[in-house]
C-alpha cells in the first residue's frame, strides 16, 4: 500500500491547497484539480491551414477584410434597384455579370442586369429575382425581364461582410480547430496559421500478465487491449506518441522506465498497476520520483485513477480494467490533454433522457458512469438503456454503448422512466457507433 508522499517533495510550482492525501475526490474536484494543475506547453509552429484540423490555434485571428468582399447575388437571375421594380415589373436588361469578374460599373437606372450566383452586385442594384420566377422577353428594343410581384427589398442579395466583418475577431488563441473553423480562416485568405506544438506522450501498459497481440498467450496472460485502445485514441489527438511497451511488475524497472520517459515527454500515460496489489508499483514510482496530486476517486469505474507529475512531466495512471481505462481517459485524460495543449475545454454535454432501465438500490457516495445504449421507443421518442452487465473488464459493453449514463452520488436507486444524464461518446470526440449487424 502506498504511503502519502512527503510534503517536502512537492515541487515548488505546486500549490499545497490542492493536496488530497487523505480523502477520495469527487468527479468535479478531480476535473477542477487537473485543470488547475496542468500548464499549457510552450512552443508554437506555423502550419498550412488545411493541415491544421485538430490543432490548437496559438494566435488570435482577425478578419483583414470583409467576407464576402462585396455585395453578391445569392442566385442566378436578374439584379435591379427595388425602387425601379416597384415602379414597373418589366425591366430592360442592360448588362450581364458573371461570377469572378471585377466589380461592374453602376447599373443604369430603370434597368436590370442578368446576374449569376456569386457575381458582384453592380452599384445601384439591391435586389435579385430568381430566374425560375421570371420571364425573359425579346422585344424590338432588346431583352426585357418580367419580374413577379412580391419581392422584398434586398431579396437574394448577400451583403459585403455579412459572414465576417473586417476587423472582427474570428478565432481566439486556444480554439481547437475544426474543419469549419479552418474554412472561416481560409475565407480570410490566410494560408498558414500559428498553432501550439504537438504534445510528446509516452504510453505504457503494466503487468506481468499483459502480452502484446500478435504473439502466443499462456494461461494467466491477457492481451494488451489497453494499448490498442489508447494508441487508437491518440491517433485522433494532436500528439506524438512513444510506445514504452509493457512494464513488468518490478519496482525498479517501473521506476527506471518512468524516470527516463518523464525526461523527454510532456505526459506519461500508464494503464494498470494503480491499485493496491503487491505487483502495483506505478503509484510508488511516481511518489518516489515526483508527486501524485490525486489518487482514488469517488467514481465508478475509475476509482484507482491517479494523476501527478515527475518534474515537469505530467503523469496519468489509468486503471487496468479496460472500461475504467476508457472512462478514465475520456473524463480526466481529455481535460488534461486539452489544458496541456493550450486548448479551451468545456465539460461534455449531458443530455437528459428517460431511463429504460431500473436500479432498485445502489451504494451512494460515488458517481457512476454506466454504458448507455440509445433506444427508440414505439412512439418514436428516445430513451437510454444500460448495458446489462456492469463488469469493468467487459470491452463488449463499451462496444454496445453509444455513451455513458451518469448516476449522481446521492442516488439510492434509479426508477425506470426517470430522467438520467446521457453523455454520447461523440461528446468526447469519438465516432458514432457503426457496428455492422448483418
Ligand atoms: N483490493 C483492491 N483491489 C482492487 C481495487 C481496490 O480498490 N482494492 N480496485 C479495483 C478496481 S476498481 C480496478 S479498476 C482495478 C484496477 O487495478 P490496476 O489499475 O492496478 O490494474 P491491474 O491490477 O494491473 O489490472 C486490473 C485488470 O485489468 C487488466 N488489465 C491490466 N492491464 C491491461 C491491459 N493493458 N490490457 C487489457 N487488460 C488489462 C488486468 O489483467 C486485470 O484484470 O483494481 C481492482 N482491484
Ligand atoms: O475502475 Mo474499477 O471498477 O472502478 O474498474
Amino acid at each position: 500500500m502506498s504511503q502519502p508522499p512527503d510534503p517536502t517533495a512537492v515541487p515548488t510550482a505546486v500549490d499545497d491547497c490542492f493536496r488530497h492525501d487523505d480523502r477520495v475526490l469527487t468527479h468535479e474536484e478531480a476535473v477542477a484539480l487537473i485543470l488547475a494543475r496542468v500548464p499549457a506547453v510552450a512552443g508554437t509552429e506555423r502550419v498550412p491551414v488545411e493541415a491544421a484540423v485538430g490543432r490548437v490555434l496559438a494566435e488570435d485571428i482577425h478578419a483583414p477584410r470583409d467576407v464576402p468582399l462585396t455585395d453578391t447575388s445569392a442566385v442566378d437571375g436578374w439584379a435591379f434597384a427595388h425602387a425601379d421594380y416597384a415602379a414597373s415589373n418589366r425591366l430592360p436588361v442592360s448588362r450581364r455579370i458573371m461570377a469572378g469578374r471585377a466589380a461592374p460599373d453602376a447599373l443604369a437606372t430603370g434597368t436590370a442586369a442578368r446576374i449569376f450566383t456569386g457575381a458582384a452586385m453592380p452599384e445601384g442594384a439591391d435586389t435579385v429575382a430568381m430566374q425560375e420566377d421570371c420571364r425573359a422577353e425579346e422585344t424590338a428594343d432588346g431583352l426585357v425581364v418580367v419580374v413577379p410581384p412580391g419581392l422584398r427589398p434586398g431579396a437574394n442579395r448577400r451583403r459585403a461582410g455579412e459572414d465576417l466583418v473586417a476587423g472582427a475577431l474570428v478565432a481566439r488563441a486556444g480554439t481547437g480547430l475544426r474543419p469549419q473553423d479552418l474554412a472561416a480562416i481560409g475565407s480570410l485568405g490566410l494560408a498558414e496559421i500559428s498553432v501550439t506544438r504537438r504534445l510528446r506522450v509516452a504510453l505504457c501498459s503494466t503487468g506481468d500478465e499483459i502480452v502484446r497481440p500478435g504473439g502466443p498467450i499462456r494461461p494467466g496472460e491477457v492481451y494488451d487491449s489497453n494499448h490498442v485502445l489508447l494508441a487508437s485514441l491518440f491517433s485522433r489527438i494532436d500528439a506524438d506518441v512513444d510506445d514504452l511497451g509493457i512494464l513488468p511488475d518490478d519496482a525498479g524497472s517501473v521506476r527506471a522506465a518512468l524516470a527516463t520517459a518523464a525526461a523527454s515527454h510532456d505526459l506519461v500515460l500508464t494503464s494498470g498497476g494503480t491499485s493496491r496489489g503487491e505487483g502495483d508499483h506505478v503509484a510508488d514510482a511516481v511518489d518516489a520520483l515526483g508527486h501524485r496530486h490525486l489518487w482514488h476517486l469517488a467514481v465508478k469505474p475509475g476509482r484507482p485513477l491517479s494523476f501527478g507529475q515527475i518534474g515537469d512531466c505530467l503523469f496519468l495512471g489509468l486503471p487496468g480494467n479496460p472500461v475504467a481505462a476508457l472512462v478514465g481517459f475520456l473524463l480526466y485524460g481529455q481535460p488534461l490533454l486539452a489544458r496541456l495543449s493550450g486548448r479551451a475545454w468545456r465539460p461534455p454535454v449531458r443530455y437528459p433522457l428517460p431511463a429504460a432501465f431500473a436500479i432498485p438500490s445502489r451504494k451512494t457516495g460515488r458517481r457512476e458512469f454506466l454504458r448507455g445504449i440509445l433506444i427508440t421507443r414505439p412512439d418514436g421518442s428516445l430513451a437510454v438503456d444500460k448495458y446489462a452487465r456492469d463488469g469493468s473488464g467487459l470491452i463488449t459493453g463499451l462496444r454496445a454503448a453509444d455513451g455513458l449514463v451518469e448516476i449522481p452520488e446521492q442516488a439510492t436507486s434509479v426508477v425506470e422512466g426517470a430522467t438520467v444524464a446521457f453523455i454520447p461518446f461523440t461528446e468526447f470526440g469519438l465516432p458514432p457507433r457503426q457496428t455492422a449487424t448483418d
